[in-house]
């Protein structure tokens, strides 16, 4: 049937029912789940998923695991056995640290050793594809195709699809346009869009750069906080106005707004991670208490809209090697790093140091 979506189109529903709290159907080799985000699980929901019998699993990170020492026995997920008397309060306690140091509760919590844990793996990575708290309900089904069909869900055979959730989308560039700037009269902005339905990325070209030199370049990830409203817990507004101010003085240069808000978390998870934060944890401890490892960006992205707009080598403003390395494995060769260190103030003086201490970056 030529109308039948596709695996990408079958993913961009899945993440967008999830982000509403509907179900969807994983299944793979013989087996299937029905599947809820923890975050958007509402007790009716819950009361469906129990009625159509138990028991259900509540898959974590095992990062998350770690925080509640849970055991996970396998690298993919932590599938914990959720007590038939358990309500939506406790699967959030599990899923959000919020108040983990105010109610060391929960435990001990059972986890499964034995099956496949790859549905727990996928379901989770949807969830966080769908920037929601890396976590979700499971409840193994009968003949997912089957059972999708009748209940109007979205269903995803994860056989084909585990390789395109990890995938990058390719992208198309959709509109360019002059936009003259404070920085220079000569700017342009071009946006790219994936074609799995998930978030547009920005370039900024300023002049006209010679696509057969090093351009001065910039890979900025979206920090709505520090890049629009003056936040001091980070660097990054000051950061995105020396980048656009250097290019300007040079003459040409390309800065590239992604948007991979709170390193690839999210802006909601990005602000969990400062609640925390307020709670005595760093930057880095934050985003594992939330089950997420330290930067969840995609720096392919990066490489692969350089290399659209026609670059093959940049002079990088950063002070994060991640960038260069990953810039030169997606091949795009970082001839210089140039240094950006600008906008250290009282309120994120720890956070850089953690990002120095923890993250590599160069100080
Ligand atoms: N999860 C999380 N994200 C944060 C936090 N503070 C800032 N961010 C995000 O961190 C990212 C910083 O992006 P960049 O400035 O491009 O990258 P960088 O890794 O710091 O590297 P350079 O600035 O190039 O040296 C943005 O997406 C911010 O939203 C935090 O405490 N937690
Ligand atoms: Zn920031």
């Amino acid at each position: 049937m030529p109308l039948t979506p596709t695996l990408s189109e079958r993913l961009a529903r899945a993440r967008a029912d999830l982000r509403m709290g509907a179900p969807i159907v994983l299944s793979k080799a013989g087996e299937s789940a029905l599947v809820i985000a923890s975050e958007t699980l509402t007790p009716a929901r819950l009361s469906d998923l129990r009625e159509l019998g138990g028991p259900l699993i509540l898959a974590i990170t095992t990062r998350r695991a770690e925080t509640l020492k849970a055991r996970a026995y396998d690298t993919n997920a932590a599938r914990i056995v959720v007590p038939s008397d358990a309500d939506t309060r406790w699967i959030y306690a599990v899923a959000d640290p919020e108040n983990d140091l105010r109610t060391p509760m929960k435990g001990p919590l059972k986890t499964l050793r034995e099956g496949a844990s790859c549905i727990a793996k996928s379901a989770i990575g949807l969830a966080k594809a769908a920037r929601l708290l890396p976590s979700a309900v499971l409840l193994p089904i009968e003949n997912g195709v089957a059972f999708a069909h009748e209940n109007d869900l979205t269903h995803v055979p994860l056989e084909d699809a585990e390789a395109e959730i990890d995938a990058m989308s390719p992208l198309t560039l959709v509109a360019s346009a002059r936009v003259p700037l404070e920085v220079s009269e000569a700017g342009r902005l071009h946006v790219f869009r994936p074609l799995d339905g998930g978030e547009e990325h920005y370039a900024v070209e300023i002049g006209r750069p010679d696509r057969g030199k090093p351009v001065l370049s910039r890979l900025h990830s979206a920090c709505f906080t520090g890049d629009l409203i003056g936040s001091l817990k980070c660097d990054c507004g000051p950061q995105l106005r020396a980048a656009l101010a250097a290019m300007g003085e040079n003459g040409a240069g390309v800065l590239l707004y992604l948007n991979q808000e709170g390193r690839g978390i999210g802006l909601a998870n990005k602000m969990r991670a400062y609640s925390l934060q307020d709670q005595g944890f760093d930057t880095v401890q934050a985003n594992h208490r939330l089950g997420f490892e330290d930067d969840e960006r995609d720096f392919r992205i990066g490489a692969e809209i350089l290399k659209r707009m026609g670059f093959q080598s940049v002079n990088l403003l950063t002070n994060n090697p991640v960038k260069v390395e990953m810039m030169q494995a997606n091949g795009i060769q970082v001839v210089e790093r140039v240094p950006l260190k600008v906008g250290e103030n009282a309120h994120n003086h720890a956070y850089l140091a953690t990002k120095a201490a923890k993250s590599g970056h160069l100080l």
